[in-house]
C-alpha cells in the first residue's frame, strides 16, 4: 500500500513537472503583463526619476534614455547611481544621463537637491516619484516621520512641491507617482500618522501607497487646465530589492518567480504613463499593465485626499495652495 501511495505521489509530481515544462512559456508571457507600445521619442525632454539606481527605477531610466531623454537619476547612493548611469550611457548611446544625490528621508537634503536642480536645469518635463521602502523595522526619518510614510509619501510630496514651478514652466509635462495595489489594504491613520502607538510594517507600507494615490488625485485636481498631468502606477509584483526587509516575501517571490515580473517588465507602466500620446490630457488616474486600473474606495475619497494634503503641508511646514 505504501508503495502504491509513493507511486501515485511520483506520478502527480511528474504530471505537475511536465505541465510546468510545457506551459512555462505561456505563464511567463502572461505574468510579464502589459508592454508600452508607444514609440514616442523624448529628444530634448528632461526626466527626473527618484530611486533610479536599482529595480523598476533603473529600468525606467534606461527605457527613457533609450528614447533620447536627458535623464536625472536621483538616488541616495551616488556611487551606485554613477555605475548605473555609466551602464545606461553605454547601452543606449545617450550621454545625457546624470546622477544627483537625493535622500528622501531628510527634508534638508530634499531642499538642497531641489535648489541645485532649479539652479542647473532649464526644464523638468517628466517627474517620476519612484523611490520606495517597504516593511522596514520601525524607524524615523531625520525629521521624525515614520520611515515609509516619510520617504514614500512626505519626501515625494515635498520634492514635487519644490519642483512644481519648474514643471509648470515645462508644459506639456507629466508627473508619475509609483504606488501599488497594496493601497487597497491601506487606511490613513490620521490619529497616529507616524505609527507611534502601534506599528505594523505591512500596514504602514499600505498607508504610504494609499497616500500616493490620494496625493495623485488631489494634485491632478489642483493642476487642472495647466497642461501638467499627474497619474499613479501599480507596476505589478516585481523582482527587486524592495523585499529586502521581509524574508517571507523574498521566499514567496523566489518560489513563485515565474509569476513575478522582471524590473524591465515592471517599468512598462511607468514608461507608458511617461510617453503615451493618448495620455497627453489624462490626469488623476491610476494605471497598471499599461491600462487604467482599479482604485479602492478609500483612494477615491476627496475629503481624505484634501485632509491628507493639508496635514502633509503642516508636517512639512509648507504652504501649497
Ligand atoms: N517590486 C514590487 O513588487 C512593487 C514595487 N512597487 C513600488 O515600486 C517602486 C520601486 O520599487 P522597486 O524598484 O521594486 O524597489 P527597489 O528596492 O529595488 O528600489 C527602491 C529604490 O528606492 C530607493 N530609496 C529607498 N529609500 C530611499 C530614500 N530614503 N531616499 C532616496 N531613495 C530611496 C532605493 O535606494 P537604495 O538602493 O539606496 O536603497 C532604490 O533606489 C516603489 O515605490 C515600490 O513601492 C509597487 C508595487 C510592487
Ligand atoms: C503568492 C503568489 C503571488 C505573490 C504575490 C506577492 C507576494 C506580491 C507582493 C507584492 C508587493 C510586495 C507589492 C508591493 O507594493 C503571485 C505572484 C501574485 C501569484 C502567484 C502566487
Amino acid at each position: 500500500r505504501g508503495k502504491v501511495t509513493m507511486l501515485t505521489l511520483i506520478a502527480i509530481l511528474g504530471v505537475i513537472g511536465v505541465l510546468w515544462y510545457l506551459l512555462r512559456g505561456y505563464i511567463r508571457r502572461f505574468s510579464a503583463g502589459g508592454v508600452c507600445m508607444s514609440s514616442a521619442r523624448l529628444d530634448g525632454k528632461t526626466v527626473l526619476i527618484t530611486g533610479a539606481n536599482t529595480g523598476i527605477g533603473k529600468e525606467t531610466a534606461r527605457a527613457l534614455a533609450a528614447r533620447g531623454a536627458r535623464v536625472i537619476i536621483a538616488c541616495r547612493d551616488v556611487l551606485k547611481g554613477v555605475a548605473v548611469a555609466t551602464e545606461i550611457r553605454s547601452d543606449t548611446g545617450n550621454q545625457q544621463v546624470v546622477v544627483r544625490r537625493l535622500d528622501l528621508a531628510d527634508t534638508q537634503a530634499i531642499r538642497h537637491f531641489a535648489k541645485d536642480i532649479l539652479k542647473d536645469e532649464k526644464h523638468i518635463h517628466i517627474l517620476i516619484n519612484n523611490a520606495g521602502v517597504m516593511m522596514c523595522p520601525y524607524s524615523k526619518t531625520t525629521d521624525g516621520f515614520e520611515m515609509q510614510f516619510g520617504v514614500n509619501h512626505l519626501g515625494h510630496f515635498l520634492l514635487t512641491h519644490l519642483l512644481i514651478d519648474l514643471i509648470k514652466q515645462s508644459v506639456p509635462s507629466r508627473i508619475i507617482i509609483v504606488s501599488s495595489l497594496a493601497h487597497v489594504v491601506g487606511r490613513i491613520k490620521f490619529d497616529d500618522l507616524q505609527s507611534e502607538r502601534s506599528y505594523d510594517g505591512g500596514l504602514a507600507y499600505c498607508q504610504s501607497k494609499l497616500a500616493n494615490i490620494l496625493f495623485t488625485r488631489e494634485l491632478a485636481k489642483r493642476l487642472q487646465g495647466l497642461r501638467v498631468t499627474v497619474n499613479s502606477v501599480h507596476p505589478g509584483s516585481v523582482k527587486s530589492e524592495l523585499v529586502r526587509h521581509s524574508s517571507m516575501l523574498a521566499i514567496l517571490f523566489w518560489l513563485f518567480s515565474m509569476f513575478i515580473k522582471t524590473p524591465k517588465e515592471g517599468a512598462q507602466t511607468s514608461v507608458y504613463c511617461a510617453v503615451a500620446e493618448e495620455l497627453e490630457f489624462v490626469s488623476g488616474k491610476h494605471f497598471s499593465d499599461c491600462s487604467p486600473a482599479f482604485v479602492a474606495p478609500q483612494g477615491r475619497n476627496e475629503e481624505t485626499a484634501k485632509r491628507l494634503w493639508d496635514v502633509s503641508c503642516e508636517l512639512l511646514g509648507i504652504k501649497w495652495e
